[in-house]
């Protein structure tokens, strides 16, 4: 396992509470992601769906051809930020229009301000919950058939969107390609949140040994879905490193890669592995 001479890292998970105006959207965007560059933040996460509320009607209406300059504002107040505060940004999702389809997509940005990868979400959500929520996210976004693993200034990042973390073999694809952190941009909902958010994460984090970072919008965020917030760093032993509740936050805290090497050198599950028994269509790739 490579291991930069800096290990350790200050990361930024930016909860934010997101409007039905997208100039504002942009604007807390820019500004939490200076203030965790201020706290002295080499990489930042933005929420799921940070600059438009998450409904069937505002959609199509906030979504962004990332080619046209004209329709993408928040694709370019990521690049324009990310460069000026020499940050890596995780930027979350926006709706991204591609013809005639859209994406629920994230896009990763150097410290140079250069686009370096864009996530379709994979897994679109889809929920029956009689008495409870019902939602399809199907009716709106086409699903993506990617996986995205990224190489950037402050490691190799595996990136998922929300309901993308349900799926362990996407996680240990991002683990077999080397990534030693995944994000995830999230926006569980109440009911699903409190049961399983940090089960999810932790589930990932300990089964691949790597950290999982997650970034939500914050409770009173526009629409009528029922946001969990609850943005989170968990280690490779599944720990918690840092948490928040459901208000509009930033939270700043440190990743230190060296614990994943310590991690698979103190237990190493994954050199266990019985290829003879199972095995995993993504090993060796
Ligand atoms: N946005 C989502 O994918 C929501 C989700 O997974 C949930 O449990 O809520």
């Amino acid at each position: 396992m490579q291991e930069s001479s800096e290990p350790q890292l200050k990361i930024g998970l930016c909860q934010l509470s997101v409007t039905s105006d997208k100039k504002v959207n942009n604007e807390k965007a820019r500004s939490s992601i200076e203030y965790a560059s201020k706290q002295g933040a080499k990489l930042v996460v933005l929420p799921e769906l940070w600059n438009c509320p998450n409904s069937s009607d505002f959609i199509p209406l906030f979504a962004e051809d990332f080619e046209d300059e004209e329709s993408a504002s928040s694709f370019e107040t990521m690049s324009q930020v990310a460069r000026e505060q020499k940050i890596t940004v995780v930027g979350g999702s926006v709706p991204e229009r591609s013809g005639d389809r859209l994406y629920n997509t994230c896009c990763v940005f150097s410290s140079n301000g250069e686009l370096l990868a864009k996530h379709r979400k994979i897994h679109l959500f889809e929920i029956n919950m009689e008495g409870d929520i019902t939602f399809h996210e199907s009716d709106t976004f086409a699903a993506g058939s990617d996986p995205t693993i990224v190489d950037t200034d402050v490691g190799r990042i595996g990136i998922g969107i929300c309901h993308d973390i349900r799926f362990p073999e996407l996680a240990m694809l991002y683990r077999d390609r080397g990534a030693h952190l995944i994000c995830y941009p999230g926006a569980f909902n109440v009911s699903t949140g409190e049961a399983l958010w940090e089960l999810q994460q932790r589930a990932r984090a300990v089964d691949n040994q790597l950290f999982v970072a997650t970034c939500s919008p914050s409770r009173d965020s526009a629409g009528s879905y029922p946001v969990w917030g609850h943005s989170t760093l968990v280690n490779p032993l599944g720990e918690i490193v840092a948490t928040v509740g459901h208000d509009e936050s930033v939270v700043v805290t440190e990743v230190d890669y060296s614990a994943v090497r310590i991690t698979r050198e103190s237990l190493p599950i994954l050199k266990q592995r019985r290829e003879d028994v199972y095995q995993f269509i993504g090993l060796n790739e």
